[in-house]
């Protein structure tokens, strides 16, 4: 399994519907990576708060997804139902991911969480295309992760371990319950933004700062602690109070809340990954009716 297996396509040939999605998937892992400027995170100006990842790193990293994301919507379509024998196997292509993932970028963690958000995201597509609002696909994502996969191993995890210390909610929960962190506030901020005339890369800087107004990203309380956690929900509020990013107050904020996260070196890499599902989830309710009996 590797992106540079892919085969080169003509434009006659159609996309089946797992490659499509494993597109889609790659896609918003790409379009998050790029987006700028974010706070503290890899974008187009740098590596934010991080000494061992850049731009480059991501788009490879995401590249390298491709075969999973596609393995994970083929298992949906076989196995047809949420269930203990697809959440398995859905874990098992994810672990697999995971090392694909860290063969290319020679070890380092730049996509785990996205694999588990948007993995479970694709699957639940997958599943049921025809029934593609975006609360719908995240209700069948939680349903698959609330099961318990006998293969699973529970490494003491940094989110593992801000939970014990902190007792704070990380990216399994996140997803059991349907993403709210997406369909409350990125989904709905993209919109209101995008309602509002804001330019699309605002639109969606907006919708990273309204996820991260309220998540308990243990990215951040791993590197910060509560003092880094409350610095990224207070900060990203201000931003999105004075304006959005797309107003010169909201711009001089969200500078400051750059600032401040990087002297804690504090990246909000959980918020990141919950952006690429929120991109994911929107461009297929954009798509509605594309599914309806085109593969
Ligand atoms: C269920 C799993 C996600 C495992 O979860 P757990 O919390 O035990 O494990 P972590 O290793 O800590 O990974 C969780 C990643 O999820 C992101 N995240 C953080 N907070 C949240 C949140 N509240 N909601 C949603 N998502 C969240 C985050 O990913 C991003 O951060 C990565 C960098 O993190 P870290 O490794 O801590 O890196 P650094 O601090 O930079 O480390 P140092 O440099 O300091 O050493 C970055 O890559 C982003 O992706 C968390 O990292 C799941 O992984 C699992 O069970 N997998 C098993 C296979 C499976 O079942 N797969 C199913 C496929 S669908
Ligand atoms: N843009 C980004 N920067 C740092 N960590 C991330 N994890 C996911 N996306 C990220």
């Amino acid at each position: 399994m590797h992106a540079f297996n892919l085969q080169p396509r003509t434009l006659t040939q159609p996309l089946s519907m797992p490659e499509w999605l494993a597109d889609l998937a790659v896609d918003a892992l790409i379009d998050e990576a790029d987006l700028s400027p974010k706070p503290a995170l890899v974008d187009r100006r740098g590596n934010g708060a991080h000494t061992d990842l850049h731009l480059g790193l991501m788009h490879a990293s995401a590249l390298s997804l491709w075969p999973a994301f596609k393995a994970m919507a083929d298992a949906a379509i076989e196995l047809g139902e949420v269930g203990l024998p697809l959440r398995e196997a859905v874990g098992c292509i994810g672990r697999e991911g995971e090392q694909v993932m860290l063969a290319t970028t020679g070890g380092v963690n730049t996509h785990r969480g996205a694999i588990w958000a948007l993995g479970l995201l694709v699957t639940a597509v997958a599943l049921e295309p025809e029934s593609c609002a975006a609360s719908s696909i995240a209700l069948r994502a939680a349903r698959l992760a609330l099961l318990d996969d006998r293969y699973s191993p529970r490494p003491l995890s940094h989110g593992a371990q801000v939970a014990q210390r902190y007792g704070a909610r990380g990216a399994r929960e996140e997803a059991q319950l349907g993403f709210p962190a997406v369909i409350q506030r990125a989904l709905p901020q993209l919109k209101r933004s995008r309602a509002a005339g804001v330019a699309e890369q605002n639109a969606r800087l907006d919708a990273l700062l309204a996820i991260m107004t309220t998540l308990a990203d243990t990215c951040v309380l791993y590197r910060a602690g509560e003092t880094g956690l409350h610095t990224m929900q207070l900060g990203a509020q201000a931003v999105l109070d004075a304006g959005g990013s797309a107003s010169l107050a909201g711009r001089r904020r969200l500078l400051e809340l750059d600032q401040q996260l990087i002297a804690l070196n504090a990246s909000p890499g959980g918020a990141a990954d919950l952006l690429a599902a929120c991109l994911f989830i929107d461009r297929i309710e954009s798509c509605d009716g594309i599914f309806q009996g085109a593969f």
